[in-house]
């Protein structure tokens, strides 16, 4: 077993499943356990930079975008193990200055996220990260507020992608994830 196979299989198992959250009916995949662990953080973080680095390089990618809630928790960790800019893109209201702005739909609600315009140059080269990609409505509405300020997606990257949700049709860039289900 090669070592990101491996690191893959602790990072699967350290995922904790719950019934009915956060409404009736989902079963909510929880990834905290992993960055709870600083031995699994750490794995995790290598396995992203290591993928990020044999597929771009180490000059192409300009910032890591974090999505609200859990791409913020990991996603500045790598931007630092990579050597590249963080960006936080934050539910709305939470973040001062002139922002760009999508209203979308999660689960039973409407959210609307923004991003600060000053926070990424025009052109630059962007990774997006989540811990799970399931309906892909979350990260179809980041991608959409990288192209409003005239920047790239290179790649969205996540802990875990739920297949049946089939939220990789929504999206216009690349994806990668550590784990499938
Ligand atoms: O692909 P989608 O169907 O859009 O779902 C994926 C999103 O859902 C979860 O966030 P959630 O809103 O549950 O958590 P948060 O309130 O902590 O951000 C997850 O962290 C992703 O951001
Ligand atoms: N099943 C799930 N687990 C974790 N986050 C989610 N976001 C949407 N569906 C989810």
């Amino acid at each position: 077993m090669s070592i990101s196979e491996s690191y893959a299989k602790e990072i699967k198992t350290a995922f904790r499943q719950f019934t009915d959250f956060p409404i009736e009916g989902e079963q909510f995949e929880d990834f905290l356990p992993i960055i709870g662990n600083p031995t699994l953080f750490q794995k995790l973080v290598h396995t992203f930079k290591t993928h990020l680095e044999e597929k771009f390089g180490k000059e192409k990618i300009d910032f890591i975008a974090g999505i609200e809630a859990r791409g913020l928790l990991f996603g500045p960790s790598l931007a630092l193990a990579l050597g590249v800019g963080f960006v936080p893109i934050r539910r709305v209201g939470k973040l001062p200055g002139e922002c760009a702005s999508i209203t979308f739909t999660k689960l039973d609600h409407e959210e609307i996220f923004e991003m600060q315009v000053e926070a990424i140059p025009f052109d630059s080269n962007v990774v997006v990260v989540d811990d799970v990609l399931a309906t892909g409505g979350t990260a179809y509405a980041a991608g959409d507020l990288i192209r409003q300020v005239g920047a790239h997606i290179l790649e969205y990257d996540f802990v875990l992608v739920l297949d049946s949700l089939h939220g990789e049709e929504k999206l216009s860039a690349p994806i990668f994830s550590i784990l499938h289900s």
